[in-house]
């Protein structure tokens, strides 16, 4: 198969490599030169626009996007949509919102699958997890190329119509910051609690066996390798956020109570702001209702 690959950072060049692995054809663009020019170093064909992409992939034409999620994504589908008709498939592979991908599935020319793509960087050795919605027809065409970029046939399935791929990647997220938490929260303990303990050593060991691993919890042990079990300089400021909130958002639409998740998403936007109005008012209230001492900044 020829596949077209728009976007080649950190995901989309895993996607460019795995299914030039198992011997199909790729066509790449990106809108960066150096991007595009390692692609051909990899084995893939450059192309110098979206149009001069759709140009070198002729009928039929097979498109995989892996472009940040937003604003670039629709672009990139504007530059596309007059080189589609209906015999055509393109895959959105990035973390889009699951609506904006029924909306583009409805406008697009050719047939539109939403893929949530999960196992970040290191899916270029595994494979990644394919989470995909969409017509069946325009899934089973594509799944040569789905069993070439996921870790094989088992990893990767149609979740159902438009936006159902997206919207179990949503949930995926959600799940992950709530794992994220509760290894957190666990660890911190740990580290405060009575025992003087190293922590690499604690996580090597729930890896092995215990009823809590995973592959979150083998990064746990990994981060205390790396960075010492005190995690050395790491801040504690969390960046990201979309897909959580878009979970926690859908959740209250569906009066689904998912207060983990909630939490994990709250310590994270609490990471933010390392001088937190809502303390220092219940500091200060505690004066109001109690004449509690006030600890002031500058003590
Ligand atoms: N990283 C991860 O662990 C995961 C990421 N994802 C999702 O995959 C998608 C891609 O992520 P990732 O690979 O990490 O992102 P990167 O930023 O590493 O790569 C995106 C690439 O797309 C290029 N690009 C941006 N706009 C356009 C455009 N209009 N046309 C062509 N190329 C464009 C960028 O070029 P330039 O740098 O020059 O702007 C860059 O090379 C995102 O939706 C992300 O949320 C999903 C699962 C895991
Ligand atoms: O999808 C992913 C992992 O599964 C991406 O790494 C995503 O960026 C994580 O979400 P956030 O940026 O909110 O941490």
């Amino acid at each position: 198969m020829q596949l077209g690959v728009i976007g080649l950072g950190r995901m989309g060049r895993i996607v460019v490599d795995r299914v030039l692995d198992a011997g199909h054809e790729v066509v790449a663009f990106d809108l960066s030169e150096e991007a595009v020019a390692a692609a051909a170093d990899a084995g893939a064909e450059p192309a110098d626009s979206v149009a001069d992409l759709a140009d070198r992939l002729g009928d039929d034409k097979r498109i995989w996007l892996m472009v940040p999620a937003g604003d670039a994504v629709d672009a990139t589908l504007d530059d596309l949509d007059p080189h589609l008709d209906g015999d055509d498939v393109v895959v959105d592979g990035g973390n889009s919102h699951f609506e904006k991908s029924v909306r583009r599935a409805e406008a697009c020319s050719a047939a539109y699958l939403d893929c949530g793509t999960s196992g970040g960087p290191a899916g270029a050795e595994l494979g990644f997890s394919l989470m995909i919605g969409g017509p069946q027809w325009a899934y089973d065409e594509m799944t040569p190329v789905f069993d070439a970029v996921a870790t094989g046939p088992a990893g990767h399935d149609r979740m159902g119509e438009a936006g159902s791929g997206h919207y179990v990647k949503m949930v995926h997220n959600g799940v992950e910051y709530a794992l994220m938490q509760a290894y957190g929260e666990g660890f911190e303990l740990l580290a405060e609690g009575r025992y003087d303990l190293d922590l690499e050593a604690v996580a090597r060991t729930w890896n092995n066996g215990a009823v809590i691993r995973s592959w979150l919890l083998e990064l746990c042990e990994e981060a205390f390798r790396e960075e010492g079990t005190d995690l050395g300089d790491v801040d504690d400021h969390i960046a990201g956020g979309s897909t959580g909130t878009w979970t926690v958002q859908e959740a209250l639409e569906q009066e689904v109570p998912v207060p983990l998740i909630y939490q994990s998403l709250a310590e994270r936007f609490g990471s933010r702001a390392d001088d937190r109005f809502s303390r220092r008012l219940a500091n200060r209230l505690r004066y109001g209702f109690g004449r509690h001492e006030v600890a002031r900044k500058d003590e």
